[in-house]
């Protein structure tokens, strides 16, 4: 379990703070996948950064398992909106740095592990190539390859598949979605689009305007449901988000 409690964040811009989010009170379950939905500068990447340690300057408690949030101690996996790849490794390097941080044998269970994911997301052949040399949804399935290969105990994604077009995007999202319902490693992403929180979020957490608070957490029924918009409960759900939203955002 993450419990999140009362978390604030301020920013100092010259002698003034900036209020950037909070207070957030949210819990989030094991084997569980949010959707981080809200406005533009409400505070989505800064709670990110908060929770990817990051961010360090925060009042408010944060604890993953019971104890503080200390990503020295726990495996918290993050991707960034531009996916984060290191330019000089190559994929295979890529995929395999956190294992080589932690110093992490590769014995045949993980070996295992590490075939599988490269296969479902279609990058074996892609081994020996640098991210200067992949396209934006290649790069993106190497991300997503080497979140799941590091196991994390909570995995945060920051827009992840926005810089893709529609058809990539739709299978960028498929294909995690498949991975994820595999390891069902709790996951927690931030998105602008209410048709892939839709798609992607067990639970889905509207925050309002900055600085950002939690305005309401829905179990999605619809999660990873197939041909979504031609769903009749798609166009009922999506007008409420968008009600909520609105309202949160006092737009
Ligand atoms: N380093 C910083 N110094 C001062 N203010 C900052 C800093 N970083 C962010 N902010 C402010 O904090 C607030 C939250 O920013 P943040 O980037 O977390 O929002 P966001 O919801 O992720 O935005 P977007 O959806 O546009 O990416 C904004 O008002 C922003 O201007």
């Amino acid at each position: 379990m993450l419990e999140i409690e009362e978390l604030s964040v301020g920013y100092r811009s010259g002698k003034k703070m900036i209020h950037a989010l909070g207070p957030i009170n949210l819990k989030i379950t094991p084997g569980d996948i949010y959707a981080l939905i809200g406005p533009s500068g409400c505070g989505k990447s800064t709670f990110l950064h908060v929770l990817s340690g990051i961010t360090k300057d925060y009042q408010g408690k944060v604890t993953l398992k019971g104890e503080g949030l200390d990503p020295k101690k726990q495996d918290i996996g993050f991707i960034p909106q531009n996916f984060g790849l290191l330019p000089w490794k190559n994929v295979q390097k890529n995929c395999r740095l956190s294992l080589k941080i932690k110093k992490q044998n590769i014995d045949p269970l993980l070996a295992e592990r590490m075939d599988y994911i490269m296969d479902k997301l279609n990058i074996r052949s892609l081994q020996d190539r640098y991210p200067r040399e992949l396209s934006g949804g290649q790069k993106q399935r190497v991300a997503i390859a080497r979140a799941f290969i590091m196991n994390p105990d909570l995995l945060l994604m920051d827009e992840p598949f926005s810089a893709l077009d529609a058809l990539t995007r739709e299978e960028a999202q498929e294909l995690f979605i498949d991975i994820w319902n595999q390891y069902k490693t709790t996951t927690l992403f931030v998105t602008h689009s209410i048709e892939e929180a839709i798609y992607m979020g067990k639970k889905i957490v509207i925050m309002s305007h900055c600085p950002g608070t939690v305005v309401e957490i829905i179990d999605n029924p619809l999660f990873n449901t197939e041909n979504l918009r031609e769903n009749e409960e798609y166009l009922k759900l999506s007008t409420h988000l968008r009600n909520v939203v609105k309202k949160g955002w006092k737009i």
